[in-house]
């Protein structure tokens, strides 16, 4: 009798990396889980992304894990055309996500080995239907933090119960269950103004992500406690159980290091000069895959760091140029390389020589936050970010610019207690003075943050002993491998 063909897990993420990484690299782990090892594949659709740097780093993902040597399938989904009036960024990734419906449809039912799941991008949430209609089961992947999610699943309540924006509710905080009460300062960017589409679709994806057969976040019970107690028992959601959720994190893509350790590649120029530096003695300051700053904000960054007097590794990117995605349809504005002479107050790099190192490009950011000689992040508060911090046990100041990241900023202080607080002014496109960044970065790097850093180091226990064998994540990489499995042999059984 022949072998049944292995069922594979298709996965339909976003593009950037943020979000795409994540994905893939826990449903890596699902294909390795314990006893049953390599008894799923993966499908990978690939939509073509609005820009050309979002393809670049797409194809080069692909490339890697083309040679991974896991079983991995590539299945590219025909272009569509971006949606021409999108008014916000999420609105924009959520509409051109979604022209991709009926594309997807066809390629899943046209599969020829059988279908375990469809694990869907945040933003691809609505597309639950199409798993339903092929009787498919379908994992919204969660990319973000535990408290997104509890806020997502609580936004259809909120809706009704909130009747004016939230920077007007009385008393001034915005409840949701399982949360400390949230400043409306830190809500997070697409949901702050009711009447912009971006809330109208979070609202969608809200009520989508209750119909997903289950939801694998990438964070640990230990690490959001409340939160995702707060999805598990019913109050995030009250009336109507939500889906299961697996938090199977922190889970990380390895940094180069990790892989470097048997071969003779020369370290990155920037941990070559942290090698040279005390341990914990140096502030790192890096922006995600967007981040940039007006020059304005440049002098304000070189005021602090100069007075702070600390050690810093600073990541600073240019604006992004017309080549790069200026008014890129889904607001992905990309920055370029830094021209630091024209960006940086004269004569800055020369009093800062041997203390301070500007780097204007990508950063192997993993491989320096696992150096000994980094004391202290600050971060736009990516979770991606955020996870690798508190992997290397590093406190933060959350810097955040766009997306979710004033609620991951609120969440880090106030709730988990791993940063200290960096006063930014949203009303200013998130503008920080000079001295509130000497402030937080005396603060985070001296006695006054002995605090978070004691509490970040506990979490660097806590994160690597949630996803070892035993710990809480790995028993839910388990649970969601037995899920899968039940899935895709009861629906065997009904063919
Ligand atoms: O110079 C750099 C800059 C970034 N990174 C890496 O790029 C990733 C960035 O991820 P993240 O910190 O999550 O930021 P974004 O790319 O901005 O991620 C998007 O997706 C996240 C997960 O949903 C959200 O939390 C963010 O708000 C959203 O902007 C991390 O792995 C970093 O290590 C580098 O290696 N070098």
């Amino acid at each position: 009798m022949a072998a049944s063909p292995t069922p594979t897990l298709v996965l339909v993420p976003e593009w950037g990396t943020g979000h795409l990484m994540s994905m893939l690299e826990s449903c890596k782990r699902i294909l390795l889980c314990g006893r049953r090892a390599r008894s799923f594949s993966i499908t990978l659709l690939i939509m073509r992304p609005p820009t050309a740097q979002a393809t670049s780093e797409v194809e080069a993902h692909v490339r890697r894990e083309a040679a991974s040597g896991l079983d991995i399938r590539f299945h590219r989904l025909p272009a569509v055309e971006p949606p021409a009036d999108a008014a916000g960024v999420e609105e924009f990734i959520a509409r051109y996500i979604q022209l991709h419906a009926p594309h997807v449809r066809e390629a899943v039912a046209g599969m020829s080995c059988p279908v375990a799941a469809l694990v869907l991008d945040l933003f691809a949430t609505p597309m639950v239907d199409v798993a339903r209609d092929l009787g498919v089961p379908s994992y919204v992947f969660m990319s973000s933090t535990g408290a997104m999610l509890a806020l997502m699943l609580h936004l259809p309540v909120l809706h009704q119960v909130v009747t004016v924006e939230f920077s007007q509710v009385d008393g001034e905080v915005v409840h949701v269950p399982g949360l400390p009460p949230i400043p409306p300062e830190s809500m997070p960017c697409p949901v702050v103004d009711k009447k912009s589409p971006n809330y109208t679709w979070f609202l969608r994806l809200g009520h989508s992500f209750m119909d997903a057969t289950g939801i694998i976040a990438n964070t640990a019970d230990e690490l959001e406690p409340g939160a995702l107690a707060a999805v598990a028992d019913g109050r995030a959601v009250p009336g109507r159980p939500a889906p299961p959720v697996y938090p199977v994190g922190p889970v990380l893509s390895l940094g180069s290091s990790d892989r470097r350790k048997d071969s003779s590649e020369p370290p990155h120029e920037c941990v070559a000069w942290l090698d040279a530096q005390p341990p914990a003695s140096v502030v790192f300051l890096c922006f995600g895959s967007m981040g940039w700053f007006e020059a304005a904000q440049v002098v304000e960054i070189t005021a602090a760091l100069e007075r702070c007097g600390h050690r810093f590794l600073w990541v600073l990117r240019g604006p992004p140029s017309s080549e790069s995605g200026a008014g890129a349809p889904d607001g992905s504005e990309h920055p370029t390389d830094a021209k630091l002479e024209e960006l940086l107050p004269e004569g800055f790099l020369q009093r800062t020589e041997g203390k301070g190192l500007v780097w204007p490009t990508w950063v192997p950011q993993k491989d320096i936050l696992a150096h000994p000689a980094v004391g202290g992040f600050v971060t736009h508060a990516g979770w991606n970010s955020v996870l690798e911090s508190l992997w290397h046990g590093l406190p933060m100041a959350p810097w955040p610019l766009y997306a979710e990241q004033h609620l991951n900023a609120f969440e880090l202080v106030a709730d988990m207690g791993v940063a200290v607080p960096l006063k930014v002014d949203r009303k200013r496109d998130n503008f920080v003075e000079a001295a509130n960044l000497e402030r937080a970065v005396k603060c985070l790097m001296g006695e006054e943050g002995r605090k978070a850093r004691e509490r970040a180091a506990e979490m660097r226990d806590v994160c690597r002993n949630a996803v070892n064998k035993g710990g809480s994540s790995d028993a839910a990489l388990q649970r969601l491998s037995e899920a899968l499995h039940h899935g895709s042999n009861e629906r065997r059984h009904h063919h």
